[in-house]
C-alpha cells in the first residue's frame, strides 16, 4: 500500500465500533444529523456543497476510504466530514452530479442519501437487525461445533469440520471478507483487511475451526462495539430528544390542538401542562407554576414562572399550574438546540491525545506487520525450523497489529466526557478544552457579573457642590439611562421621577459616559476618568464601586453602589485553590474596591482598573496556560486570548454560548472546580484505556513468540480490550453527581 493510506488501518477499532448497515445502531434521532452538520469554512466562488449522510461512515476507516475514493473525482474540490452525524460534506463544480458522489460512495462499500438543506435527514437505519443476531448465533454455534468436533476426533481438517467451518466463515464472516477486499483494492491497510489476511492463512495452514472462530469473535465484537458505540451516541443526542415532538398549540378559533412542534414558527402560543417538558423557547402569557431547567443548567431546582417569565425548551413543568406561553424560538433554533448543536460539533472535533494515538497507529501498525513478515520469512531460516509454526506465529501478529482498542478508547472517552459535562451545565466546545482544563495555571475571574451578580444597588449619594441629592440623582440617571452597564443600571433604578433629555451621548468602555443637559456638559463614570474627590476612599474601602458625576471639569456628585458576591463565589475560589491552580482577579473598577472584594474572596492575585484591553494584556502576562472567566460585557477580548475562555451564564445570553471556549449554563463558579475534577477523571480513564489496550497486545505478543499463542486468544484480547475501553470511557457518563441521565 502507498504511504499516503497507511493510516487507515489504525482506525478499524473505530468501524469496529461504530458499525455499519450490516451491523446497524440504534440512534435513529432523524434530525440529528442534520443539526451536527461540520461548521466548515464558507464554500468557495462557484462551487456548490453537497451533504451526503451515509450510515456507514462514522469511523476514521470509512473516512479514508471515502477520501481516496471521492477526493480523487474531477470537480470535487473540498470534504468535511462529520462522523458522528455521520454526514459528509462535498464542495464541488458543476463536472460533478448527485449519481457520481453516490456512485463512488457506493464502490467503496457504503450507502449514501443524498441531504436536503432544509429537511431533516431520513431516519437511520433501526437497532442491529435480528437477521444479523440470528446469522453470528448460527455462527456461533457452527464454529463451536467445528472446534469440538476437531478437538474429539483429533483432525482438523476432516469433511465435517471443514464444512462446519465454512458454514461459520460464511455466516458470520462475509461482511469482514467483504471490507478486507475493498481496503485490499484500495490499498488501505486496515483491520478487515488484517483480519482477512489472517482467516485466509489460517485456512491455508488447515487451521479450519481456528479460521472459524477467529472471524465469529471478531464480528462479534464489532457488533458489541456497535452498540455501545451507539450508546455513547445517543447519549448526546438525547439532549435534543428532550424537548417533546408534539405540544398542544392555540389555534385561531381559541381552541387547542396537539400539533409537531417542527411545524411551529415564532409567535405560536403552546400551552404545557404539569410534568410536561416544554416544546420551545418562549415567555408565560398566562398561568402559575414552577419549572425545573435541569436539563439546561444542570441544577434540578424549581423556578417560580408566572406571565412575562422566560421559558426554555426541554424544561419541565415541576408545579401544579398549567403554563400559556408564546414561542420565541422557532423548532431547531432554542437554546437546547443549540447546546446540543455544539456538543455534536464539539464530539466531531479531535482532540490531543486522538491526534497522538492517530500519530502512533500509523507507525505501530507497519511496523508489527513488517514485523510478521520477518517472522514468517526469516526466523525459520535462521533457526533451522519449519515454515508453518512460523507463519502460524506470523498470522496472530497480524491480528496484534491492529490498534483498535487503542484508537476506539479515545473518542468514546471524551464524547462520554463532553455529554457527562453538559448535563451538570457545562457546554464545551471541543475535546481539546476538556483534555486541557486539568493543566490550566491560572483561573482570571472578572468582577462585575461573573464574582458578583452583577445586579448593583444604589447605596450613596454624596452632593459635592451646590447641587442637591435629588438634582443630581436626575442629571446622573439621565446620563445612564442611555447606558447597559450594570452601574448604570442601579443608578438609574435609584431615581423615581422623570428624566432629562440628553443631547451628544457617548458611552466610552471602561470610564463611563457623557452627554448634554440643557446645553451643559457631564460626564459620569469612574474616579480613575474624572478625578478622585477625597470622599472616595471610605466607601471604596467598603468594596462599592463609586462613580463620580461632573459638570464640565468640576465634581458635582459621588453616587456609590454595591454588588452582592454570588452565593457560591468564595467556595468556587477556595476549591480551586485547593486545586492548586492561582486564581486573580481583574477588574475595571478601582483599587480600593476590587482589594476589598478579593479579600472577602481570598484572592491575593488582584488587578484593578483595567480597561477591556489591559485585561488581555493581563491574561497574557500571567502563568499559563490561562483560563478567562467572564460575562462578556467588557472582558470578550481578554476571553479571546485566553488559552479557554469561559463565558458564564450563558444560559442568558446567546453570544456568549456561541463565542466562548466553554460556556457555564448557569452563573455557578462551582462549575469550574468540577471542570478540572472531569478534565482529570477524563485524562486517568484515557491512561487506564492505553494501558489496557498496549497491555493486552503486549501479552499476546510476548506469548505468541514465545510459541503459546493463538489466533483466536489474539483475536479475543483485541476484542476484549476493545469492550473493555469503550465500558470505561463510558464510565464517564456516569460520573454526574447530582443528575440521574436523562431517560
Ligand atoms: N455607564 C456607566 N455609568 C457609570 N459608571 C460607569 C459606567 N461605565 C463604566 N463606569 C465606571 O467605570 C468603571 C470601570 O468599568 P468597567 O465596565 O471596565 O468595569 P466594572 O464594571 O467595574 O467591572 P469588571 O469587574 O467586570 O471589570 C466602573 O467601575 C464605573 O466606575
Ligand atoms: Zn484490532
Amino acid at each position: 500500500m502507498s504511504a499516503k493510506h497507511e493510516h487507515h488501518h489504525h482506525d478499524h477499532g473505530h468501524d469496529a465500533c461504530c458499525g455499519d448497515h450490516d451491523h446497524g445502531h440504534d440512534h435513529g434521532h432523524a434530525h440529528a444529523p442534520a443539526a451536527s452538520s461540520p461548521a466548515p469554512s464558507a464554500v468557495a466562488a462557484g462551487a456548490e456543497r453537497s451533504r451526503l449522510f451515509i450510515a456507514g461512515m462514522d469511523c476514521p476507516t470509512e473516512e479514508q476510504l471515502l477520501r481516496t475514493a471521492l477526493g480523487s473525482l474531477p470537480g470535487v474540490l473540498d470534504l468535511h466530514f462529520d462522523l458522528i452525524g455521520r454526514v459528509l460534506a462535498v464542495d464541488h463544480d458543476q463536472r460533478i452530479a448527485h449519481p457520481t458522489l453516490l456512485r463512488a460512495v457506493a464502490g467503496v462499500g457504503m450507502t449514501a442519501q443524498v441531504l436536503q438543506e432544509d429537511r431533516p435527514a431520513p431516519p437511520a437505519p433501526p437497532a442491529v437487525p435480528m437477521a444479523l443476531r440470528w446469522r453470528m448465533a448460527a455462527a456461533g454455534v457452527a464454529a463451536i461445533a467445528a472446534e469440538v468436533t476437531a478437538y474429539v476426533s483429533g483432525v482438523e481438517n476432516s469433511p465435517v469440520v471443514i464444512a462446519l467451518a465454512l458454514a461459520a466463515t460464511l455466516l458470520g464472516g462475509l461482511p469482514t471478507l467483504r471490507k478486507g477486499a475493498i481496503a485490499l483494492r484500495r490499498g488501505a491497510l486496515n483491520i478487515h483487511l488484517l483480519m482477512s489476511l489472517a482467516v485466509i492463512g489460517a485456512i491455508a495452514l488447515g487451521q479450519w475451526p481456528e479460521a472459524a472462530m477467529v472471524v465469529w469473535l471478531f464480528g462479534l465484537a464489532e457488533m458489541i462495539e456497535a452498540l455501545s458505540l451507539a450508546r455513547a451516541r445517543r447519549a448526546i443526542q438525547a439532549m435534543e430528544a428532550l424537548a417533546p415532538e408534539q405540544a398542544p398549540v392555540q389555534q385561531p378559533d381559541g381552541t387547542w390542538l396537539s400539533q409537531p412542534v417542527a411545524s411551529l414558527t415564532i409567535g405560536a402560543r403552546l400551552r404545557v401542562r404539569p410534568g410536561e417538558r416544554v416544546a420551545l423557547d418562549g415567555v408565560v402569557e398566562a398561568g402559575e407554576s414552577s419549572v425545573d431547567e435541569a436539563v439546561i443548567t444542570g441544577e434540578s431546582l424549581p423556578r417560580a414562572k408566572a406571565a412575562g417569565d422566560p421559558l426554555l425548551a426541554g424544561s419541565i413543568n415541576s408545579g401544579a399550574g398549567l403554563l400559556e406561553y408564546r414561542a420565541s424560538a422557532a423548532p431547531g433554533g432554542t437554546l437546547l438546540d443549540r447546546m446540543a448543536t455544539a456538543v455534536q460539533q464539539a464530539a466531531a472535533q479531535r482532540a490531543p491525545t486522538q491526534a497522538f494515538i492517530d500519530r502512533f497507529a500509523r507507525i505501530y501498525t507497519p511496523l508489527v506487520v513488517l514485523g510478521a513478515l520477518a517472522l514468517a520469512g526469516l526466523a525459520p531460516l535462521l533457526l533451522n525450523e519449519p515454515f508453518t509454526p512460523w507463519i502460524y506465529r506470523a498470522l496472530v501478529l497480524l491480528v496484534i497489529a491492529c490498534p483498535c482498542a487503542l484508537v476506539i478508547s479515545v473518542p468514546v472517552t471524551i464524547v462520554s466526557g463532553l455529554t457527562a459535562a453538559a448535563r451538570r451545565g457545562m457546554l464545551i466546545k471541543g475535546g481539546l478544552y476538556l483534555e486541557q482544563a486539568r493543566r490550566l495555571k491560572t483561573i482570571a475571574l472578572d468582577k462585575t457579573g461573573t464574582l458578583t451578580e452583577g445586579r448593583p444597588v444604589l447605596t450613596d449619594v454624596l452632593p459635592l457642590a451646590e447641587l442637591g441629592r435629588d438634582e443630581v440623582l436626575r442629571i446622573a440617571a439621565s446620563l445612564d439611562a442611555l447606558s447597559t452597564h450594570p452601574a448604570a443600571a442601579a443608578i438609574v433604578a435609584g431615581h423615581a421621577g422623570a428624566l432629562d433629555e440628553v443631547a451628544d451621548f457617548a458611552s466610552l468602555s471602561g470610564r463611563g459616559v457623557q452627554g448634554r443637559i440643557g446645553g451643559v456638559a457631564y460626564s459620569l463614570g469612574s474616579p480613575r476618568w474624572l478625578g478622585e474627590p477625597a470622599q472616595a476612599a471610605e466607601l471604596e474601602a467598603q468594596g462599592k464601586t463609586v462613580v463620580v458625576l461632573t459638570r464640565g471639569d468640576s465634581p458635582l456628585a459621588l453616587l456609590a453602589v454595591a454588588d452582592t458576591l454570588r452565593p457560591h463565589s468564595i467556595e468556587a475560589v477556595a476549591k480551586l485553590r485547593a486545586l492548586g491552580v492561582n486564581v486573580a482577579l481583574l477588574s475595571g473598577d478601582n483599587s480600593r474596591t476590587v482589594a476589598a472584594i478579593a479579600k472577602d474572596l481570598g484572592i491575593a492575585d488582584f488587578r484593578a482598573e483595567l480597561l477591556p484591553e489591559d485585561k488581555l494584556t493581563a491574561v497574557v502576562q500571567l502563568p499559563g496556560p490561562v483560563a478567562m472567566v467572564g460575562d462578556g460585557v467588557n472582558d470578550a477580548p481578554a476571553m479571546a486570548r485566553a488559552d479557554i475562555g469561559i463565558a458564564m451564564g450563558a444560559g442568558g445570553t446567546a453570544v456568549a454560548l456561541e463565542t466562548a471556549d466553554i460556556a457555564l449554563m448557569q452563573d455557578d463558579l462551582r462549575r469550574l472546580p468540577e471542570l478540572i475534577a472531569l478534565s482529570q477523571r477524563t485524562a486517568g480513564v484515557l491512561t487506564q484505556n492505553i494501558a489496557v489496550a498496549l497491555g493486552l497486545k503486549f501479552a499476546v505478543l510476548a506469548l505468541t513468540l514465545a510459541g503459546f499463542g493463538s489466533l483466536w486468544l489474539a483475536v479475543f484480547a483485541d476484542a476484549g480490550a476493545s469492550l473493555l475501553v469503550v465500558l470505561n470511557g463510558l464510565r464517564m457518563l456516569r460520573e454526574t453527581p447530582d443528575r440521574a441521565p436523562p431517560a
